[in-house]
C-alpha cells in the first residue's frame, strides 16, 4: 500500500456572499496516495478550484476531515498550517502565474527554492527534463508549454512534496498540454505527488485515480 497523503473526510467549504452562503464543495471524500496522478474531474462550478485550495491549505474546510501526511489540517494553528503549507507548491492554469516574468529560466529555478528554503536547485534538470539550454532563456520567448513545463520545474526546485495544479492544460493547444502531461509523469516518477483539477481528457487518459465532484 502506498503512503497516504491527503484523506479527505465528508469535505464542506461554503463562501459568504452579500447575497448568502454558497456552497462551492459538499461532502467530499477521496484519498490521495503518494503514487501516481490524481485527478479531480468535474463540471465548471463543481468546486476543484476550491478544493484544490483547501488541499494546499490556504483555506480551511467549512466542516469534515482533511489530513495532510497524518496532520489534522482543519484544527492546526496557523503557524503549523504555514510550515506545512511549504511541502505543497500549486500551479495556476494560466503559465505565466506561476512563473518570475522578470527573471530568466535559471533565476526562477533559484527564486523558487529560496522562496521555499530549499538548497540551490540543480540547473541540470532543464537538460534532463524536457528544457534542454534553456536555462538563460527570458520567460517571454518560451512557449505557453514550455513556460507550463517550467512551472513544474519550479516546484522541483522548491523540494516540494506535493503538487497540486489547476487545469493545467486549459490555456494550451494539444501538442503544448502533451508537453506539460509528461512533465506531470515524470514529477510522479521522481515521487512528487500530483493532484490535477482537469476535465481536459488526454489528461484523464494518464490518471493514475480520478475523484468526481458531482454537478450541484
Ligand atoms: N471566493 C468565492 N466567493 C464566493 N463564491 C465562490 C468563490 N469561489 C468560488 N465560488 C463559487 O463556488 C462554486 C465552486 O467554484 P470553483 O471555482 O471551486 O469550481 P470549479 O469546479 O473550479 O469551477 P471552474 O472550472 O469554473 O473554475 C461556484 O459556484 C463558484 O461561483
Amino acid at each position: 500500500m502506498p503512503d497516504l497523503v491527503y484523506s479527505v473526510r465528508d469535505v464542506v467549504h461554503r463562501y459568504r456572499t452579500p447575497s448568502g452562503d454558497v456552497t462551492a464543495v459538499e461532502a467530499a471524500t477521496f484519498d490521495v496516495p503518494a503514487d501516481g496522478l490524481t485527478v479531480l474531474a468535474g463540471p465548471s462550478g463543481s468546486g476543484k478550484s476550491t478544493l484544490l485550495r483547501l488541499l494546499g491549505i490556504l483555506e480551511r474546510p467549512t466542516g469534515g476531515e482533511l489530513t495532510l501526511h497524518g496532520n489534522d489540517t482543519v484544527r492546526l494553528t496557523e503557524r503549523a498550517r504555514r510550515a506545512l503549507r511549504r511541502k505543497v507548491h500549486l500551479i495556476f492554469q494560466n503559465p505565466v502565474d506561476n512563473l518570475f516574468g522578470y527573471l530568466n529560466v535559471r533565476d526562477n529555478l533559484k527564486a523558487a527554492a529560496q522562496l521555499a528554503r530549499a538548497d540551490d536547485p540543480d540547473i541540470g534538470m532543464l537538460d534532463r527534463l524536457g528544457l534542454p539550454g534553456t536555462a538563460d532563456w527570458a520567460i517571454s520567448a518560451l512557449s505557453g508549454g514550455q513556460q507550463q513545463r517550467l512551472a513544474f520545474l519550479t516546484a522541483l526546485a522548491a523540494n516540494a512534496s506535493v503538487v497540486l495544479a489547476d487545469e493545467p492544460t486549459s490555456q494550451l493547444d494539444s501538442n503544448s498540454a502533451g508537453l506539460v502531461i509528461e512533465t506531470m509523469l515524470e514529477l510522479v516518477d521522481l515521487g512528487v505527488t500530483v493532484v490535477a483539477a482537469s476535465h481536459d481528457d488526454a489528461v484523464l487518459d494518464v490518471a493514475t485515480r480520478v475523484y468526481r465532484l458531482g454537478d450541484k
